[in-house]
C-alpha cells in the first residue's frame, strides 16, 4: 500500500501556486489532468452494458450534453426523472453516472456535467411519483448551460489532491513527523452552492483514492443522519445521488446497494443555528475534538484531510467561523462567489496567514433557490428514507411500544426560552475544563441547563410526532458533562404516547432491543 501511494503520478508543480493566497484559481487549468480524472473507473457502479431495467418507456427523450457543459434539472418531488447515459462520461456533482444503467431522481435540483470534450448522450423519461402527495405547482425544469464552473472546482480538487499527495509521501518517508491532509472550510451566503461543492470535492477525492472526512455543520440538512444533527463521516466510496439529499445511507441501515457510511453524530436538535447558538458552538467544538482524534487513528483518513460544509455564514458570524477554524484546525477557507467576504476573512485571519489560506471560487449560475416548502419536503424525505429506505433500497424499520417510565428523556432548549441565567454562563468557544472537579461539575450542570432540560413528565403533549436521539450514554452513568459530550447512536421516531398506559409507540431504523440509554428529544417534528 505504502509503495503504491508513493508511486502515484505527481500533479504538475504549478498546482502549488494555489497555496499562494494571491493566485486566481481560474488561471490554474490542467486539461490533461482533468481528463485523466474523468477516465478513471466508477466506484460503486457496474457499468454493465445490458441494462437491469428492460421496461424503458417509449416516450424517452434523447439529449446530448456537449463537453464542458451541464444539463441543469429541477425535479419536483411529485415527479420521477429516469435518466440513462448512453455514451460518454456524465457526472452529478463529481459522482460519475454508470453507462446504460437507469438512475431515478426525484425532489432534486442537480446538474449533469459532461467533463470530456466528446460530450455525453443521455435519454430520459418522466413520470408521476405516486409515493408523494404534493401540491407543488412546478413541473420539471431542464436546460443545458455552457457556463459550468466545474473546471474551477476540479482545479480546486487537483490542488487539494496535490497537497494530499505531498502529505502522503511525507507520512511514508517520515513516520515520526506525521502531517495531515488539507482541512477545508467552505463558506458562503445562503444558496451559494456550499453543499454542492462539498459533494464535488468528496466525490473527486474518492475517485483519486483519497478518503477525507466530510463534516456537515448545517443542521438543516441531515447528512448521513437526520436533520437536527451535525456529523463527520469518513468518505471512502461513492455518494448515492439517488438518495433523498444526494448523500446516501449509513451503517444503521444494514447492508445496502451502496456501501453505507459510518458517521460520528452530535445532536443539536434544531434546524437553524440561531435557535441555540451556544449549544451549536459547543457541539462543533466536541465534534472537532472527535474528528481530530479520528485523523490520528487512520493514515488514509489523515492523508485525506477534512471537507467542512456549513450553514449560510457571513462576516457577522465571525465568532462561529473562528470557532470552526480553531476546532477543526482549518488551513484552507474556500469562499463561494463572495469577494467582500473573501477580503474580510483574509483581514480577520491575517495573523494566521502563514498557516491559513483564504481562496475564492466562483458560484455556479445553476445553484437553485429552494423555498421553505421544498426544504421541509426534502427534510421529510430524508427522515422517511432513514427509516424506510427508498425505491432502490428498502429497509426494515421496527415498530415497538416501550414504557415511558423506563427512560430518561431530555429535551433541547430553545435559547429564547432560557432567559435569566444566560449572562453568567460560558459560551462554547471559551469553554475549558477546570481543574477543580467541583467547579467543573457546577459548570457542566449550568451548561446542561442551558442546552438540555430533563422532561420530568414525558407525555403526548411534548413527545408525539417527534424525533428523539438515542445517546451513547447508559442511563445509569449519566452526568451533566457526559451528557453534553456524548455522541448519538441513532434516531427514533415517537409517533404517539399513550399517557394512560405510560407507553410510547416508537419507530426504530433497525429491529432489536431498545437500549436503556439517555434520550434527547429534538425540535424536529415528523408525521409518519
Ligand atoms: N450547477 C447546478 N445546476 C443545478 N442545480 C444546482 C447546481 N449547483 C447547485 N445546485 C442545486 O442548488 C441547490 C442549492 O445548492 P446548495 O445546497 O449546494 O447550496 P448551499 O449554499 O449549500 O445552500 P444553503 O445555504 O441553503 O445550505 C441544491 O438543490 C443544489 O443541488
Amino acid at each position: 500500500m505504502a509503495i503504491l501511494a508513493c508511486t502515484r503520478p505527481p500533479y504538475p508543480l504549478q498546482i502549488f501556486e494555489f497555496l499562494k493566497p494571491s493566485t486566481a484559481l481560474d488561471t490554474l487549468f490542467f486539461p490533461q489532468v482533468q481528463n485523466e480524472l474523468h477516465r478513471m473507473s466508477i466506484p460503486g457502479f457496474g457499468g454493465d452494458a445490458s441494462s437491469t431495467y428492460s421496461d424503458i418507456p417509449k416516450d424517452k427523450i434523447e439529449l446530448e450534453i456537449p463537453g464542458g457543459s451541464e444539463w441543469r434539472i429541477e425535479v419536483p418531488h411529485k415527479t420521477i426523472l429516469k435518466v440513462k447515459v448512453i455514451s460518454g462520461v456524465a457526472e452529478i456533482f463529481g459522482t460519475e453516472l454508470p453507462v446504460n444503467i437507469e438512475i431515478q431522481l426525484t425532489g432534486v435540483k442537480y446538474a449533469i456535467y459532461s467533463p470530456l470534450p466528446e460530450g455525453a448522450k443521455l435519454e430520459y423519461t418522466t413520470s408521476q411519483n405516486k409515493a408523494v402527495i404534493s401540491n407543488e405547482s412546478e413541473e420539471l425544469v431542464e436546460y443545458i448551460s455552457e457556463e459550468s464552473v466545474m473546471k474551477n472546482y476540479i482545479n480546486l480538487h487537483l490542488a487539494l489532491e496535490a497537497m494530499r499527495q505531498q502529505v502522503s509521501d511525507n507520512n511514508i518517508l517520515n513516520p515520526t513527523t506525521l502531517k495531515t491532509g488539507p482541512k477545508v472550510l467552505i463558506i458562503g451566503n445562503a444558496t451559494s452552492g456550499k453543499t454542492t461543492l462539498a459533494k464535488i470535492l468528496s466525490s473527486y477525492a474518492i475517485k483519486s483514492d483519497s478518503s477525507p472526512i466530510l463534516v456537515n455543520l448545517n443542521p438543516r440538512d441531515g447528512v448521513f443522519s437526520l436533520p437536527g444533527s451535525i456529523t463527520a463521516t469518513p468518505i471512502s466510496d461513492s455518494l448515492d445521488i439517488e438518495s433523498a439529499n444526494g448523500w446516501g445511507f449509513t451503517t444503521t441501515s444494514g447492508s445496502l446497494y451502496h456501501n453505507p457510511k459510518q458517521p460520528i453524530v452530535k445532536n443539536y436538535g434544531f434546524s437553524s443555528i440561531e435557535e441555540n447558538l451556544d449549544l451549536y458552538k459547543y457541539q462543533i467544538s466536541k465534534l472537532g475534538v472527535t474528528v481530530l482524534s479520528r485523523l490520528e487513528e487512520d493514515v488514509n483518513v489523515r492523508n485525506g484531510g477534512i471537507i467542512i460544509d456549513t450553514p449560510p455564514l457571513s462576516i457577522k458570524d465571525i465568532t462561529v467561523i473562528e470557532n470552526i477554524v480553531s476546532d477543526f484546525e482549518v488551513n484552507i477557507i474556500v469562499v463561494l462567489g463572495n469577494e467582500r467576504l473573501t477580503i474580510d476573512l483574509k483581514k480577520r485571519f491575517k495573523h494566521k496567514a502563514s498557516s491559513l489560506t483564504v481562496v475564492k471560487v466562483p458560484k455556479s449560475g445553476g445553484v437553485a433557490d429552494a423555498d421553505e416548502a421544498f426544504i421541509r419536503r426534502t427534510q421529510e424525505e430524508t427522515i422517511k428514507e432513514y427509516f424506510n429506505g427508498n425505491s432502490k433500497t428498502r429497509l426494515s424499520p421496527f415498530k415497538t411500544d416501550i414504557d415511558v417510565k423506563d427512560h430518561t428523556i431530555y429535551k433541547c432548549v430553545l435559547a429564547s426560552d432560557f432567559a435569566s441565567s444566560l449572562s453568567f454562563l460560558p459560551s462554547g468557544d471559551s469553554y475549558t475544563v477546570e481543574d477543580d472537579q467541583k467547579e467543573d461539575k457546577d459548570k457542566s450542570d449550568e451548561e446542561l441547563n442551558k442546552y438540555y432540560t430533563l422532561l420530568s413528565e414525558p407525555s403526548g403533549s411534548n413527545l408525539d410526532n417527534s424525533i428523539v436521539a438515542i445517546t451513547q450514554l447508559p442511563q445509569a452513568n449519566e452526568s451533566s458533562r457526559e451528557l453534553l459530550n456524548t455522541s448519538i447512536l441513532g434516531y427514533v421516531h415517537i409517533s404517539k404516547v399513550d399517557d394512560a398506559k405510560g407507553k410510547m409507540k416508537i419507530l426504530l431504523p433497525f429491529p432489536g432491543a431498545f437500549p436503556r440509554n439517555v434520550l434527547i428529544s429534538t425540535n424536529i417534528g415528523f408525521n409518519e
